[in-house]
């Protein structure tokens, strides 16, 4: 068989190379062209698949390493017969992980205590639902807006509210949607100037699902119309050309690489490798463990005198610091002319991301810590050694 695959999706020979022939490319080139005669196309965001790429080609299964799937025209798919898998819920922690690092970095900055803030969380999905469990865990009070869930859910896993009340109570909103078009709820410009006028003032507000599911220009009218708002932006409209005018009122921007763990990025490969497997009646064989040794991380320890704060925000950012990949981006886009485009940039950036680990890979030995210490680092997926 032969695999047309993005040449940023991982491990792709460790998993593919018993299935077929395969041939890289990086995925914004993935055209026509190289697609032609292949039967399995491999992609991960930045391909759009539709009827102008596959019209012409044999390709018969297509497979997004990946957890949205709004590059996909899943209805052309289906109507060609042509068999589709994604990644659902693959890098979900990661993202999770983004959202409480920059949490942590905030409220270092602006001097408040982030689990004493009512948070929004408006989609309870993969990410939503993680982000919401362990905010839950650790005593914060959440506001949850999922009008497709909450309309069908048999037991309502949480009280849901609307968005207008989500927007109007929450000190901290977190987007966590696809980026839908069509249906009953679509989510393209969910926040528009009237939705981002109903932001209380001083909030703060977390996108890191897809850029278009905020209307950047209004956002951007909003901040130099002097809102009192604070924004942390991993999405942004247009991708990877970003508006250049916006980046200055971000107080943390980074080129969406929230989901970037090596840990969800592999397990997105694999969920892939699994469902090809699967369809084509393969055995699956290749397993992630023995395939590569993934970087590991120093325990760390804490003793009793270590207040709750000193242990969450050490240990959240010895693992991850959002601030690292805020100062890569504005540093490579400053070395920029003004007028010049950002895709280059944007796309070098996530293309030689750092291997990042998940919370659960690090051991956290405490000693004679109170259980409040143990429950929120426990909340938080971290990997505890009582000792
Ligand atoms: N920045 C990054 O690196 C990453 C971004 N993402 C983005 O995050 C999105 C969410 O990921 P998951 O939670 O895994 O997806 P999911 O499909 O598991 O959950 C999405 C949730 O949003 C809800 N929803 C849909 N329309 C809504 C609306 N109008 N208002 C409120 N809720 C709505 C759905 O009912 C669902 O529960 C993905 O679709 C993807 O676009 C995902 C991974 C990494
Ligand atoms: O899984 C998703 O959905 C994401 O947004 C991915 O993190 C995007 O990664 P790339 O496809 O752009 O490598």
């Amino acid at each position: 068989m032969k695999i047309v695959a993005d040449e940023n999706i991982p491990l792709l020979n460790a998993f593919f190379q018993s299935i077929g022939d395969i041939t890289t490319y990086p995925g914004r080139e993935i055209g026509p062209e190289q697609v032609a005669d292949a039967d399995i196309l491999l992609v991960r965001s930045v391909t759009q698949v539709n009827q102008t790429l596959l019209a012409n080609s044999s390709v018969r299964f297509v497979g997004t390493c990946t957890i949205g799937t709004d590059h996909i025209d899943l209805a052309y798919l289906e109507e060609q017969g042509i068999n589709f898998a994604a990644a659902p819920g693959c890098n979900a922690n990661a993202v999770v992980e983004y959202v409480v690092s920059v949490l942590d970095v905030l409220a270092e900055q602006q001097g408040f205590n982030w689990q004493d803030k009512v948070m929004g969380v408006v989609g309870k999905g993969n990410v939503g639902d993680r982000l919401y469990q362990a905010l839950i865990k650790l005593g914060v009070t959440c506001l949850v807006n999922d009008p497709i869930l909450e309309a069908t859910e048999e037991n309502e896993s949480c009280e849901y509210v609307s968005l207008d009340q989500l927007l109007a109570e929450s000190d901290i909103v977190t987007l966590h949607t696809p980026l839908t078009e069509a249906g009953d709820y679509p989510t393209y410009h969910l926040l528009d100037a009237a939705r981002l006028d109903q932001l209380k003032p001083n909030a703060i507000l977390i996108n890191a699902s897809r850029g278009a599911v905020v209307d950047n220009q209004a956002l951007m009218s909003s901040l130099l119309a002097g809102k009192p708002l604070t924004v942390a932006l991993d999405v942004w409209e247009q991708e990877p050309e970003i508006n250049r005018q916006l980046l200055p009122l971000i107080t943390i921007a980074t080129p969406h690489i929230a989901g970037y763990s090596v840990d969800g990025k592999i397990a997105g490969t694999e969920m892939v490798y699994r469902a090809i497997c699967r369809a084509f009646g393969l055995p699956s064989r290749v397993r992630v463990e023995g395939i590569k040794p993934l970087p590991k991380l120093k325990a760390l320890s804490f003793s009793s005198d270590a207040s709750l704060e000193e242990v969450l925000s050490t240990s959240i950012r010895s693992v991850y610091d959002v601030r690292q990949d805020d100062a890569l981006f504005r540093n490579s886009l400053r070395a920029l002319a003004e007028d010049a485009s950002t895709a280059q940039v944007f796309d070098s950036l996530r293309k030689h991301y750092r291997s990042r680990r998940e919370f659960s890979t690090v051991k956290i030995k405490i000693k004679k810590c109170s259980g409040k210490v143990s429950s929120a680092l426990k909340a938080l997926n971290f990997n505890i050694v009582t000792v």
